[in-house]
């Protein structure tokens, strides 16, 4: 049952919401899309459920033209960030909706309708709730009714466009665990819009990073953060510390470290770095490149310290991540001298042409 998108372009007057646009969706996959504000994610949800319609591009699930069909006929679930509930609904007629308004010879009968909205409150966990209004529910229960009632009808595929978004953290957090349980048990499709780059590392099998309308990325959480494609991806997902780098004959380099020799980058004569901070060895031996670095600040966050250390020769302050069990046992306190090289980063060589924008022309992978 996949669900191919092909060539999708949508077009405002000043603006391409979406400019181009492939993505296949297997069945029983959870998607994440994630971007900025303006990237088109909301967009390109509109489009799946029927609420919009591109300009160029195709929808096909299974093959059949999804496009063809109005909202009503598409089989989609639907949750947004502020879905009203119907008010002077209860929480029960809320859930039986979309049974109770399907055509009739559709229509389940009474008690089959009554037998799906227990089993719906069941899953949900607001058995004890049904005869409640929405007014009288916290935020959190409110949007479980919600997906109860876009579960309701058994949709192909459900689309949730920032359905936490109003949430506090705690509540969110909990939900979003919920629903990666709920997915899994109904076999469900899910594509799922969030701001919060978290939220889409910890629940989707792929993630979907959009910039301008367009897809910079698709890839397993763990491949986008480890392994991302362009500098936006790079800077949107995860931390990261941008270094530019400078050729020097066959090497890169910034201040007194330098790539091994052998690295990528062929013609060009700058590029930049970035080095998650993770990826900071903070006790590089006296023989091997590396920057010498002063530690202005710690910062303990639980498990992770977060430190910020100087480094003159470059004139950046870079951020790194140590487990708060080694501070003690590296004697990490402000003021403290170090020996800094990156394990790990990205690396993308810039065209110089005199454009705003430098372009990408090569990118490499550097690992110790
Ligand atoms: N009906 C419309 N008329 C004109 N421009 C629109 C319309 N709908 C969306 N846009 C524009 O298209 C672009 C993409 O909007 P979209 O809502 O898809 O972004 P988004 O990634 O979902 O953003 P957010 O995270 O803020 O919800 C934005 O620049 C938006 O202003």
């Amino acid at each position: 049952m996949t669900l191919a998108l092909k060539r999708l372009s949508r077009h405002f007057p000043d603006i391409a919401a979406l400019d181009d646009v492939s993505l296949d969706i297997a069945p029983g996959e959870f998607i994440a899309l994630v971007g900025p504000s303006g990237s088109g994610k909301t967009t390109l949800l509109r489009i799946l459920a029927g609420l919009d319609y591109p300009d160029e591009g195709s929808v096909t699930l299974n093959g059949d033209d999804f496009l063809a069909a109005t909202a009503r006929e598409r089989n989609v679930g639907l949750v947004f960030q502020h879905y009203a509930l119907f008010r002077h609904l209860t929480v029960r007629e809320n859930v039986a909706f979309g049974l109770r308004v399907r055509p009739r010879r559709r229509r389940p009968s009474r008690d089959q309708i009554r037998a799906r909205v227990d089993e719906l409150l069941k899953r949900v966990q607001l058995v004890e709730l049904g005869g409640r209004y929405p007014s009288q529910l916290s935020g959190g229960q409110r949007q479980r009714v919600a997906l109860a009632r876009a579960l309701a009808v058994e949709p192909d595929v459900l689309l949730l466009d920032e359905p936490f978004g109003a949430l506090d953290a705690q509540v969110r957090t909990a939900l979003r665990r919920w629903l990666r349980e709920l997915h899994e048990e109904l076999e469900l499709t899910t594509v799922f819009v969030t701001h919060d780059q978290e939220e889409a590392l910890e629940l989707a099998d792929r993630i979907v990073v959009m910039n301008k309308g367009r897809i910079e990325q698709v890839g397993r959480p763990h491949d986008v953060y480890q392994d991302p494609a362009t500098p936006f991806v790079c800077e949107f997902i995860g931390r990261t510390n941008r270094i530019p780098l400078q050729r020097r004959g066959t090497t890169w380099g910034a201040g007194g470290w330098s790539l091994p020799a052998g690295a990528s980058g062929g013609r060009f004569q700058s590029a930049v770095a970035y080095i998650r901070p993770e990826h900071l060895s903070l006790s590089v031996p006296d023989d091997e490149p590396a920057w010498n670095a002063r530690l202005r600040h710690v910062y303990l966050a639980g498990s992770i310290a977060h430190l910020d250390i100087h480094i003159a020769e470059i004139n950046q302050t870079l951020e790194v991540d140590v487990a708060s069990e080694d501070l003690a046992r590296l004697s990490l306190v402000p003021g403290t001298a170090l020996r800094v090289a990156p394990t790990r980063l990205v690396a993308f060589a810039l065209d110089e042409t005199p454009a705003a924008q430098p372009l990408v022309s090569e990118r490499w992978v550097m690992q110790r």
